[in-house]
């Protein structure tokens, strides 16, 4: 049985896709051999010596201790892009209320309904001036990272008649494509922020990224700009940013990441963390993670990993070696060496290395006995030998 600890509520679309006959699933399992998580946070999370694996069901992954799962021969998956179509409605969403003020306007509606003796229908005739907002058709707007949500993005805001830029330095291939042909890929970011009269930025939140949008970068973008982020709270320096609010430089920021201090700032939008939050997004990720999860566990195959690379292989023997190990010269000469020392046969084997670890599946023809696992285990620079039979 093959136990699941989950550290946030994960949808029963996801969990009702591992087979209960072999999966004992729940928030209090202990010595788990996988976790499904969220956005909870693992940094100082202690590690049970079963763990193997840990989905999670979303796109960031900062709140996981990437390096510490890697040395421990964990991996690490996410669900790339299945949460993309559920932030680029809110994206949009966001632009519209930092342009038109429409929050203000439905709580200024609702002062005046509560308000004895108002005439509304009235009363908004003569107000509503005080809540007018510009369009976004024919403005411009700079996308900061151009992956699955950036993309989306951009197109959408093509579709509303604005102009795009976009800045990714490390636009894949995949993503070059997905990306509509009119909108202006820029090399250097400070041309976006010399253009944009809204900026969005959907990057991954890391030592390299933390403050993005900081003093600096907002010294050089257009007055009067509206800033979004949906990505993480960290990649935009809050007390630059409520000195550029105070200033009038940034005319709203709306943030999915709020806090006491940025959430009472004037000019501020904060929403709870929403981006992910419909129910297509929530099920999407959570039938990614638990998938990947599972095919893991159960046939060592690594589809989506953050840390290790996709390796998956059609079975082929009646036993199944998985080493997860450091990407260091003789690493197979020492596995094949070991295993012909047994005699034992091998019928199928594959083998990827990403930065500085590697995984290789080796299918073989015989049951292998704890003995020959161990001595695997005692090859230098093995990290982690999992046996799994058919
Ligand atoms: N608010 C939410 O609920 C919510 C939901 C999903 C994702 N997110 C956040 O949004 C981020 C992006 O999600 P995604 O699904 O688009 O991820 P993704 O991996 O598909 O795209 C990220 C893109 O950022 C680019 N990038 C990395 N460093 C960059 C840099 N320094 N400058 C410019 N571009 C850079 C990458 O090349 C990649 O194309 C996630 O990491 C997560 O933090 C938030
Ligand atoms: O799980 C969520 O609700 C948010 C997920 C989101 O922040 C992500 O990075 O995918």
């Amino acid at each position: 049985m093959y136990r699941i600890k989950t550290l946030n509520k994960i949808s029963s679309a996801g969990l009702d896709q591992l087979d209960k006959s072999r999966f004992q699933i729940g928030t209090e399992v202990e010595n788990e051999d996988g976790i499904l998580v969220r956005s909870a946070p693992m940094q100082d999370y202690s590690f049970p010596p079963a763990l193997r694996a840990i989905a999670r069901a979303g796109a960031g992954t900062n709140n996981i201790p990437i390096d510490r799962c890697s040395e421990n021969g964990i991996v690490v998956f996410n669900t790339p892009g299945a949460n993309a179509n559920a932030v680029k409605e809110l994206v949009i969403a966001a632009m519209l209320i930092a342009s038109r003020d429409i929050l203000g306007g439905a709580d200024w509606v609702q002062e005046q309904a509560h308000t004895p003796k108002v005439d509304v229908a009235a009363a908004v005739e003569k107000g509503k001036s005080a809540f007018v907002g510009p369009e976004l058709y024919r403005k411009t707007l700079g996308v900061i990272g151009l992956g699955a949500i950036g993309a989306l993005v951009c197109n959408i805001a093509l579709d509303l008649g604005m102009d795009v830029y976009g800045y990714d330095p490390f636009l894949s291939v995949d993503a070059a494509l997905r990306l509509d042909r009119h909108v202006h890929v820029v090399k250097d970011v400070n041309e976006l922020y010399r253009v944009s009269d809204y900026i969005t930025i959907h990057v991954p939140y890391n030592n390299n990224t933390k403050d993005f949008i900081n003093a600096e970068a907002i010294s050089k973008m257009k007055g009067q700009v509206r800033v979004l982020n949906l990505a993480r709270g960290g990649l935009v320096n809050d007390e630059d940013m409520i000195a550029a609010l105070e200033s009038g430089r940034v005319a709203k920021y709306v943030t999915d990441f709020p806090d006491e201090r940025i959430t009472t700032v004037k000019n501020v939008i904060a929403l709870p963390h929403l981006g992910a939050s419909t129910p297509e997004s929530e099920e999407n990720c959570a039938v990614m993670a638990a998938r990947q999860l599972q095919d893991y566990l159960v046939n060592g195959n690594i589809t989506n990993s953050v840390n290790l690379p996709n390796v998956s292989q059609e079975w082929s023997g009646i036993a199944r070696l998985c080493l997860i190990h450091k990407n260091v010269p003789a690493m197979l000469t020492q596995i094949m060496s070991t295993l012909s020392d047994d005699r034992i046969n091998v019928e199928n084997m594959t083998n990827k290395s990403r930065k500085d670890y590697a995984y290789t599946i080796v299918d073989v023809n015989t049951r292998l006995t704890d003995e020959v696992a161990d001595e695997l285990r005692a090859i230098p620079n093995m990290i982690r030998v999992r046996v799994l039979n058919h």
